[in-house]
């Protein structure tokens, strides 16, 4: 079974108690538990894990090569997680970007995150819900490479013009040239 990294940063673990009235009452271990229930008909498993440590959360993201996507909410890495972010530049499967709370609508030093411009997707200000959007995205992109993969000669990766490029494809794969960075050999 295709296994999924479930990745979160700093103070994460403290949620269903930390500031319930920026980030909801959910608990982490309810978020992770209903992700795995989110994922599981699609035939994937998570792998979760919560550090406070940047070293630890960039060991997870070395270890998880063989995940075939993950789900990242970095805390306050986002603001300045150098390390974070070049482990996740070269993690080789899609990954979304997950944030409770409208980072956008807070402080200015939380209105650009160093790892979005990487990742496949964003969602944030959606509360806990914000993980199994993010789950659902995720499978439904795992979904399109792998029938893009497996689509009529000449349109594998690479071939199909909007076909995701470096850094796991941004746009939304529909072949419409809607990503920000074709893939090589796309015209
Ligand atoms: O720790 C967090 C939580 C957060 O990532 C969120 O999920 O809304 C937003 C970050 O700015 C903050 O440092």
């Amino acid at each position: 079974m295709a296994e999924i990294l479930l990745l979160n940063g700093p103070n994460l673990g403290q949620l269903g108690t930390r500031r319930p009235e920026m980030y909801g009452t959910t608990t982490l271990a309810e978020i992770e538990r209903d992700v795995r229930k989110t994922v599981a008909e699609s035939g994937h498993t998570v792998r979760c894990l919560q550090d406070e440590s940047e070293a630890t959360l960039v060991r997870a993201v070395h270890a998880a090569a063989d995940c075939v996507g993950a789900i990242v909410n970095p805390g306050a890495l986002m603001i300045a997680g150098w390390s974070l972010r070049d482990a996740l530049e070269s993690f080789p499967g899609p990954w979304m970007e997950v944030h409770l709370s409208n980072v956008f609508a807070r402080e200015p030093f939380r209105h650009n995150s160093v790892i979005s411009p990487l990742a496949s997707g964003v969602l944030c200000g959606l509360g806990a819900y914000g993980y199994q959007l993010a789950a659902l995205g995720l499978v439904h992109r795992l979904a399109q490479d792998a029938a893009r993969s497996a689509g009529p000669a000449g349109s594998g990766p690479g071939a199909a013009v909007g076909a995701p490029g470096p850094g796991h494809g941004h746009g939304l794969g529909t072949g419409s040239g809607a990503g920000r960075a074709p893939g090589p050999g796309a015209t």
